[in-house]
């Protein structure tokens, strides 16, 4: 019997968000001493211990109790969450937080020949998915009849082994589909990495670990596209350069020893400093810039 002093957090044991999740963890001040057979990670810095699983496992585990948290797409999410529906099933995990990785979409492709005049045109066809649930619902709600073909991977070959006329599968930069001679006609969901976890709330010595875990997953999250800009301009530019950074928080303005004119500016911009935004920033008199990646942030 498991204790509930200790929380258990479920991601990926190898694949696409693996990596991502694991750093986004130990952004958050996690460690962990690997098991031999690495399939479950003891929390050495605090009480929360990784498994490592099949990501199609995460939201069934969160559902049984065997454990608290997971990080999954919301592909395998959603897919999971129509299948408990469509079973009767009630709702058991839920997305706490947008993790900002793995972004990809599902989407219906079709040979690159085909003319498209819209869903209508799948009607009494074979459409190849590893995402039944999710594909039955598109066609319910464009009012469409068509004919799912389960494969769990490689669906893109299915229409040139003639098993389906078209298929609806996870496209991210498009390059499966096109050395595949198919294109992108529908897109049925975005998708990205979420924090799933019970539909209800833990009601033990869990629940404040996992406050604190979001407090430090939210902060590093933040953090993650911030930038610290520094610069120098004219007393008279400042106005029309903060006009130039309205994701910043107001820029810290500060004197320079020996100089009237001149001021030393500091401003924390929440999104991307592009070479566009760093040469219109020149251009109205900011000098010296300097973009710097901010590495923790606690308000
Ligand atoms: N091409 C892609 N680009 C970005 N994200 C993707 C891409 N393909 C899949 N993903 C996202 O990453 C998740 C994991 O993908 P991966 O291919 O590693 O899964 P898998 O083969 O089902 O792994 P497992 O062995 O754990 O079952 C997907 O469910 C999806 O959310
Ligand atoms: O649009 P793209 O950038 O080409 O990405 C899309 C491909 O990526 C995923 O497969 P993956 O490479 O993970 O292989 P798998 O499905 O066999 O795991 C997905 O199933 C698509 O086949
Ligand atoms: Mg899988």
């Amino acid at each position: 019997m498991r204790t509930h002093d200790r929380l258990r957090i479920a991601i990926q044991k190898s694949g696409r968000l693996s990596d991502p999740a694991r750093d986004l963890l130990a952004r958050a001040g996690l460690s962990f001493r690997e098991s031999r057979d690495r399939l479950f990670c003891y929390g050495e810095s605090l009480p929360i211990d990784l498994l490592l699983v099949r990501d199609d496992d995460i939201p069934g585990l969160i559902a049984e109790g065997a454990c608290d948290l997971g990080v999954v797409g919301g592909n395998v999410l959603e897919e999971q969450a129509c299948e408990r529906l469509a079973d009767g099933r009630g709702e058991a995990f839920r997305p706490i937080r947008e993790l900002g990785f793995g972004r990809c979409r599902l989407s219906v492709a079709v040979p690159n020949d085909w003319e498209w005049t819209g869903p209508q045109r799948l009607a009494g066809l074979r459409i190849a998915t590893s995402y039944p649930q999710l594909m039955a619902r598109w066609l319910r709600e464009q009012g469409v009849e068509a004919t799912p073909v389960m494969l769990s991977g490689s669906v893109e070959i299915a229409p040139r082994l003639g098993k389906a006329e078209a298929i609806c599968d996870i496209v991210s930069t498009g390059g499966t589909l096109m050395a595949n001679q198919l294109k992108e006609v529908a897109v049925i969901l975005e998708s990205q990495a979420l924090l799933v976890a019970p539909s209800q709330p833990f009601g033990d010595e869990r629940a404040e670990l996992a406050a604190m875990l979001l407090r430090r997953l939210d902060a590093v999250m933040s953090v993650r596209a911030s930038k610290l800009v520094l610069f120098q301009a004219h007393r008279d530019q400042v106005a029309e350069l903060v006009k130039l950074l309205p994701d910043a928080e107001t820029p810290t303005v500060m004197a320079i020893e020996g100089q009237r004119d001149q001021v030393a500016l500091q401003a924390l911009c929440r999104s991307a400093m592009t070479w566009q935004r760093l040469e219109d920033m020149k251009r109205a008199g900011a000098s010296g810039l300097l973009v710097l990646p901010v590495e923790q942030m606690l308000a």
